[in-house]
């Protein structure tokens, strides 16, 4: 492989991305989701620590769902197509990968919405 430009891995990056965008459903639903969290935030009056929190946490669900599309493909490429007990098993621990960092963020997002949603309310 030739060692490429800055601009060229960049450019390479930028692709990856958006092929998970194109290619995962759940990528699409976990940026919804950053976007309609960031717009309840500013509903709620977040403050800059909990922008912070929310940005973080959504991006661990978003960069884990990158990293488990990576994995999906060199799993697909290792085996092609056929089915094998280690391609499952690799596939389903990315996939736990995913689902643990989404239920941290909803632990998170539980504890940052819930009281101020209740202290309008009340
Ligand atoms: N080659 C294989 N051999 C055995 N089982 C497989 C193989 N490929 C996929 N599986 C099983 O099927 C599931 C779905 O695999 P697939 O490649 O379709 O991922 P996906 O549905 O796109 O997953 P995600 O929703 O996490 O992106 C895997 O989690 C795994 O359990």
């Amino acid at each position: 492989m030739k060692n490429q430009s800055l601009l060229e891995s960049f450019t390479c990056a930028i692709d990856g991305i958006k092929h998970v965008i194109k290619k995962e459903r759940n990528i699409k639903i976990h940026l919804i989701l950053m976007i309609l969290a960031l717009t309840l935030g500013c509903f709620l009056a977040f403050s800059t620590i909990e922008f912070i929190l929310v940005i973080l946490t959504s991006a661990l669900v978003i960069i884990t769902e990158i990293i488990n599309t990576a994995i999906e493909r060199v799993v697909d490429l290792a085996v092609d197509q056929k089915i094998h007990p280690l391609a499952k098993l690799s596939k389903d621990i990315a996939a736990g990968a995913v689902l643990f960092s989404a239920m941290v963020s909803v632990v998170v997002a539980v504890l940052l919405y819930i009281p101020k949603v209740v202290n309008i309310l009340l």
